[in-house]
């Protein structure tokens, strides 16, 4: 078995979830029946005895290349081989009552031998579920879940998996649909394999041929904002950071967390990518699963939720499973739920005044919750918190959070001051000044001209790059300009920026990391913004290079093995991309909503 590679894999998904095929034709991922389900595919984490569907010629020899057909999650891999070559064409079409997985294998010339090799195990790999026939179709069952297979391809069962060897002749076609539901319920009517790939197709070219887009950076934008769409949960509008948990930050280490959440950063950054391309469907949407999931008492938000809204996300170490790369622990759930970290204030706020201003516009609901945030921040932002990065070493002052407190008092005032809504500007925009004096006295190394980690730290920390983004100093600030290029002299990478050095801080964790791409893209989008744009745009095209044969991107890379680490594919990497991409075709300038 060869070693797994993150960026093998492709995602194809349903928008409730999702799971990702390599490049030898296996699924090794696959959470049914929602992103955040145990999984029935683990193998990405383990050894293929933890769950996989491979379907792939039996010629060991035979070579793959894929693509995703046209503007759509529809992925085809074309196998070549001695005999003759094959294409098989994955999707999971868009869901009705039950999730599916649809294969279909067709013949483009001579006779390939084909084999298909389906082994199911439950609850993260760990359970082997009991198979039988019913009906011609494969039902496997364990606890709560139960799996069908169809086909038109004659399965049999050996070693506590179902196979199928067929042949393929050009201008022949085999198809395989797998379906969950709930193993007290009855199995559910056919999907029919052939027929369900049109609309799946017209979904996909529907929605992306909706998207404004920006000339110059069609390809990988559109392929950044349908990855982007994918990781949404579409019944309720929350957006997940990743469809994977446990995909590690360091090859090895115990840097491995469970993304398959909606963080309420990653969320408000995606749909403010969203909206710069037009997309106000979904961020009314995710603004209304806001509403829903944070109700209640201000005191108690989360930083996360489940993507209806859940708060228990109780993280947890799936032991059995030895991790990717032996990377382990496996993580389910994830801790940080319970952590302060005020930036989300500021981030919240500021999409909302995105959408209040954009096409949107108000909504009574929302601004009587984002009253009841601004109280709530009112007595948090003095604390220490854990920060953008979510460390688990202790709580500081935090310059970034910092920042965001301010942009969360700004927009605020901003709101009262130039749109009509109520409260008290006043109050606001005097705290608001007072955060800034603060940020400028303590998180300002005046002998290194830069920004840094935090009150009084040496530290540098990619995220004070935001600091022009969201209005705080202008760009031509020249603490700015020395903060871009003391972030560039110790945090880059081969050009690729590091969030932090763990060296320098204490994140609670032993590893080294790779560079985070999202904090990539910020400095391309610092270097725009300070008029630097040819360094700007030869970052952009390095990043975008980056990306596997299917345009996805992890949110982290290795300089030195020239791999991918981290959650795949993550929306922090491709909203970061859209992003660049819209600062770059804007203006030379490319400044969103200023405030100084
Ligand atoms: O590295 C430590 C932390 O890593 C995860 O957080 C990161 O991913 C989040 C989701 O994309 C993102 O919002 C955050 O800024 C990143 O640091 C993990 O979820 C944390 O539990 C972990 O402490």
């Amino acid at each position: 078995m060869p070693e797994r590679r993150i960026e093998d894999y492709a995602l194809i998904g349903d928008l409730q979830t999702a799971a990702l095929v390599s490049k030898d034709g296996s699924i090794d991922w696959l959470c049914f029946p929602r992103f955040d389900s145990p999984a029935c595919f683990a193998a990405l984490l383990g050894t293929d005895d933890n769950g996989h569907w491979r379907i792939s010629p039996r010629d060991g020899d035979a070579t793959s290349s894929r693509h995703y057909r046209g503007d759509t999650l529809v992925l085809e891999t074309e196998w070549s081989t001695d005999s003759g070559s094959v294409r098989v064409i994955d999707f999971m079409p868009p869901r009705d009552a039950a999730p599916d997985v649809v294969r279909i294998v067709v013949g483009i010339s001579g006779t390939v031998s084909m084999r298909s090799e389906l082994r199911l195990r439950f609850d993260y790999g760990q359970v082997v579920p009991w198979v039988r026939r019913v009906d011609g179709q494969v039902v496997a069952i364990a606890g709560p879940d139960a799996v069908s297979l169809r086909s038109d391809v004659h399965q049999y069962g050996r070693d506590f998996a179902t196979y199928a060897d067929f042949e393929i002749s050009a201008g022949d076609q085999a198809w395989f649909v797998l379906t969950w539901h709930p193993s007290h319920h009855p199995v559910p009517k056919a999907t029919d394999a052939i027929a369900s790939l049109e609309p799946t197709e017209s979904y996909w070219t529907e929605w992306i041929g909706r998207s404004k887009g920006v000339d110059g950076f069609t390809e990988e934008v559109t392929r950044s904002l349908l990855t982007l769409k994918a990781l949404t949960y579409a019944p309720s509008g929350g957006i997940v950071a990743a469809p994977t948990t446990s995909l590690p930050e360091a090859l090895g280490g115990e840097r491995n967390w469970d993304y398959r959440y909606c963080w309420l950063r990653d969320a408000t950054m995606t749909l403010e990518a969203m909206l710069r391309f037009g997309y106000s469907e979904e961020a009314q949407a995710w603004r209304d699963w806001l509403l829903r999931a944070i109700a209640g008492s201000p005191e108690d938000l989360q930083i996360m939720y489940g993507v209806t809204g859940e708060r228990r996300l109780t993280e947890f170490a799936a032991d059995w499973l030895p991790g990717f790369g032996s990377s382990a622990p496996v993580r389910i759930g994830n801790a940080a739920a319970e952590q302060l970290q005020i930036d989300v204030f500021g981030e919240v706020m500021d999409v909302l005044a995105l959408a209040r201003e954009s096409q949107i516009g108000p909504s009574d609901d929302a601004w009587s919750m984002q009253r009841g945030l601004i109280r709530r921040l009112a007595e948090v932002w003095k604390e220490p918190d854990e920060g953008i990065w979510e460390v688990r070493g202790g709580r500081q002052h935090f310059t970034h959070s910092k920042v965001m407190a301010w942009v969360a008092f700004d927009r605020a005032a901003r709101a009262v001051e130039r749109f009509g809504m109520s409260g008290p500007a006043k109050q606001w925009r005097a705290t608001a000044d007072e955060i800034h004096r603060e940020v400028c006295t303590k998180a300002f190394d005046a002998d290194r001209n830069t920004f840094t980690q935090a009150y009084g730290s040496k530290a540098l920390d990619a995220a004070v790059l935001l600091i022009p983004q969201v209005g705080f100093l202008p760009p031509d600030d020249p603490r700015i300009v020395g903060t871009v290029d003391a972030v560039q002299k110790e945090l880059a990478r081969d050009g690729f920026v590091r969030r932090y050095h763990p060296a320098h801080v204490d994140d609670g964790l032993a590893d080294e990391e790779g560079t985070f791409l999202i904090c990539s893209f910020w400095l391309a989008d610092a270097l725009a913004m300070i008029g630097r744009v040819g360094e700007a745009r030869a970052l952009y095209d390095k990043l975008v290079a980056l990306r596997n044969d299917v345009g996805l991107l992890a949110e982290e890379y290795d300089p030195g093995s020239g791999r991918m680490l981290g959650n795949f594919p993550q929306a922090f990497s491709h909203l970061g991309l859209v992003n660049t991409a819209w600062h770059l075709a804007s203006s030379e300038t490319p400044l969103r909503r200023s405030a100084y």
